[in-house]
């Protein structure tokens, strides 16, 4: 069984065609994209290439190999992309594992600045509020003492307890609030902060050029903007309030533990070398394993994601059981690396837990003697244990808070991914020309590729303003990604795309689509009613129009909506405009979503109108009614037309025929018609002949 396989070399030329068998060896044999070595493929890629011609004799060319194989060399390439894929894994989760860098600490508390007053309020109350726990220990001992010391006078011991209890009870209720306070005032700064950040990451997301949604997936971005938001916020309010409590009680109690017997504090406090070795290491871990964990969560919600907004298709294909299956296998990764967490967390805080009673242990052996030899009263010796388990737990919670700060870290940094990443295309900026334009559009030699494979090569073509151009082809040859690249979704790879005479690349992207209607293949509405979506396409001014002065004039909106044909939408719906159209437009049918978009597309009034496939889901009436209008309100645009049905861009002035990336025929309908052998002509007998078939195959079903 043989099979295709694509793989690029360079070629490293030392003379022209016919001296590569000899002379020109492959540079290396190892590919660009996938870095898989072929064996024993020389004579193919020398094949390959023996009919090209290389502008210099010496130099070193890209080279696209394709060839068939056998399914074992298939096997191990992929193989071999698997094991890039680990290792790429790796090298992130190496670069995870390194220290916490000072510069990456300071720019995640960077983003609690704007809380800084509400942070520092909390932190006052959180002093007061573990300066009270600080005081039970201490306490507790003096009443010991109190007790023991006062035997022959109970009268007096009395007396002294009540007053420190009652002084006791007015302290804790301090403290009470303040705790109190403390979490109040954090949770809140770290709500805000979540906020704050996910505006942040939601902007940056909105910034960046079409392409880059091409590479990233939609479940990854909402996990970013929902999850590590969240941990970001949780880590820079809780976890600091939490981390700040634990040190000040572990200095607090360490101070006390030393005033009240240095060498039974040294004894006690010898597990915490090894403790925080063991909660560096563990910390590192548990930021590497928080990376994984969220990317495979960001896969599974993406799949989620995609098979949930189309669960009419899975439905329709009877796939539920395979796709709750295939969402099953996903989880289970999630689940393995949840297992590897726990596992790590169990030990962690086992160990902690353990040497925190170790310290008990070592005190209460220690200080048992010191009181039989009177070196310590029992009182002291209840407050040093009381501090000493204190100082146990808080070091767990410092461990905690750290670990916690990696996640938080992890989480950050996948953030910042976005939100540092400088779009391609900018969102705005740039000239904005105070006029109209004259809607004159100049494609020069335009070369573009999604991918390694060039997609438009060298293309040439002029939209003059007032006139329409049809530009048809093949399916996939191209046709969207002109009017992407009009658009300025794209940039092109090589060549200029011109309006007016002026590259669209020095105009502010916002002032170029302002002027520029578009009319998708697939148009995609937003939920909320038919009135919104169509405003979705008016500049702020026609928004204003709709509270509009003037009463007698008929808001844009309204106009646009009369034109493509909307009214009887709303005609049978109480709610009038205000239907809701659902999500993505899911409560309505094909065409009338096309002439919601078609609407919206107009309500600009744009110079320029780009209609791609635009009447391809109406019905022939509406399709007839639609035409009609888009007739109209061509009159005084460009116009580009892209359509699959030939016989409906009769009246377009000009026909342009895309075929291999560059336009190879342009002429009206009527001239290229009669061009005999031509592709135009190719294009309408293949549609022709189709449409024959399909009526012959109607007529012997009925
Ligand atoms: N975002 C993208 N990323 C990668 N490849 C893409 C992308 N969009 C389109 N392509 C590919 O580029 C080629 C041209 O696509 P395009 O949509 O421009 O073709 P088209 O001529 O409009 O096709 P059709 O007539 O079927 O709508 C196709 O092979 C398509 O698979």
């Amino acid at each position: 069984m043989f099979q295709r396989l694509i793989c690029n070399f360079e070629l490293k030329l030392s003379s022209k065609r016919a001296n590569i068998l000899f002379r020109g060896p492959l540079k290396n044999n190892l590919c660009h994209q996938c870095g898989f070595r072929l064996y024993g493929q020389k004579a193919a890629v020398l094949r390959n290439c023996y009919n090209r011609t290389f502008p210099d004799r010496f130099g070193i060319y890209n080279l696209r190999l394709r060839y068939y194989t056998s399914q074992v060399d298939v096997q191990k390439k992929n193989d071999h992309i698997e094991k890039l894929k680990d290792q790429a894994t790796l090298a992130t989760s190496k670069k995870i594992n390194a220290k916490l860098k000072p510069s990456e600490i300071k720019r995640l508390f960077g983003l609690a600045e704007p809380e800084k007053w509400t942070l520092t309020a909390a932190i006052g109350f959180l002093i007061v509020s573990s300066s009270v726990t600080m005081a039970v220990p201490f306490s507790l001992g003096k009443v010991l003492d109190i007790i023991y010391s006062s035997t022959s006078d109970l009268g007096a011991a009395r007396e002294k307890l009540d007053a420190l209890c009652l002084m006791l009870c007015g302290v804790f209720l301090v403290g009470g609030l303040c705790n109190f306070g403390r979490v109040y005032l954090m949770s809140i700064s770290g709500q805000r902060m979540t906020q704050a950040l996910r505006k942040q990451v939601y902007g940056a997301i909105m910034r960046q050029e079409a392409a880059w949604f091409g590479k990233t997936s939609t479940g990854e971005l909402v996990n970013r903007l929902s999850a590590d938001t969240q941990l970001v916020g949780r880590n820079l309010s809780q976890n600091v309030s939490d981390g700040l409590r634990s040190l000040f009680m572990v200095g607090a109690g360490t101070g006390m533990m030393f005033y009240m017997s240095p060498s039974l504090a040294l004894i006690g406090l010898c597990v915490v070398p090894p403790v925080s070795v063991l909660a560096v290491i563990y910390g590192r871990f548990v930021r590497g394993i928080t990376r994984q964990l969220q990317d495979s969560l960001a896969e599974t919600s993406e799949l989620a994601e995609e098979k949930i907004s189309n669960i009419k298709t899975v439905k329709a294909f009877s796939k539920e059981q395979n796709e709750c299956e295939s969402y099953g296998q996903r989880i289970e990764n999630v689940l393995k690396l949840a297992y590897k967490e726990s596992l790590a967390v169990g030990s962690f805080y086992g160990l902690t837990g353990l040497s925190g009673n170790t310290i008990i242990i070592l005190v209460l052996y220690y200080g048992g003697s010191m009181v039989a030899t009177e070196q310590l009263s029992v009182g002291n010796l209840t407050s040093f244990l009381l501090y000493a388990a204190y100082v146990g737990i808080s070091i767990g919670g410092l461990s905690s808070f750290y670990t916690e700060l990696n996640k938080g870290m992890g989480a950050a940094t996948r953030l910042w991914d976005i939100i540092d990443r400088e779009p391609q295309i900018p969102v705005a900026g740039g000239l904005r020309p105070t006029e109209r334009p004259k809607g004159e559009i100049i494609l020069e030699n335009i070369h573009f590729s999604y991918s390694s494979a060039p997609l438009i090569k060298g293309l040439d073509l002029q939209l003059l303003p007032g006139k329409s151009v049809a530009l048809v082809g093949r399916s996939g040859c191209g046709k969207s990604t002109i009017a992407s690249l009009i658009l300025r979704l794209y940039d092109p790879e090589q060549g200029r795309v011109l309006l007016d005479g002026v590259d669209i690349k020095e105009l502010d992207p916002l002032w170029l689509r302002s002027h520029v209607g578009y009319v998708s293949q697939e148009p995609v509405l937003f939920s909320g009613s038919i009135k919104d979506n169509i405003l979705y396409g008016a500049l702020d001014e026609y928004e204003v129009d709709d509270e509009s002065l003037d009463k007698k004039k008929e808001p844009a909106w309204l106009s646009a909506a009369r034109t493509a044909h909307l009214h009887e939408l709303v005609v049978a719906s109480a709610d009038g405009w205000d239907r809701q159209v659902g999500a993505r437009g899911g409560q309505l049918s094909g065409g009338q979503k096309q002439r919601v978009a078609i609407a919206r597309a107009i309500v600009k009034n744009p110079k320029i109108l780009i209609l791609d496939e635009a009447t391809s889901a109406l019905d022939t009436y509406s399709e007839y009614l639609v035409d009609k209008a888009l007739k109209e309100i061509s009159r005084d645009r460009t116009v580009l037309t892209i359509a699959h049905r030939l016989s409906t861009i009769q009246s377009a002035d000009e026909v342009a025929v895309l075929e291999k990336g560059v336009i190879v025929e342009r002429g009206t309908y009527a001239e290229l018609i009669a061009k005999k052998g031509g592709f135009f002509q190719e294009l309408i007998t293949h549609q022709t002949f189709a449409a024959k078939s399909r009526e012959n195959r109607d007529m012997q079903n009925t």
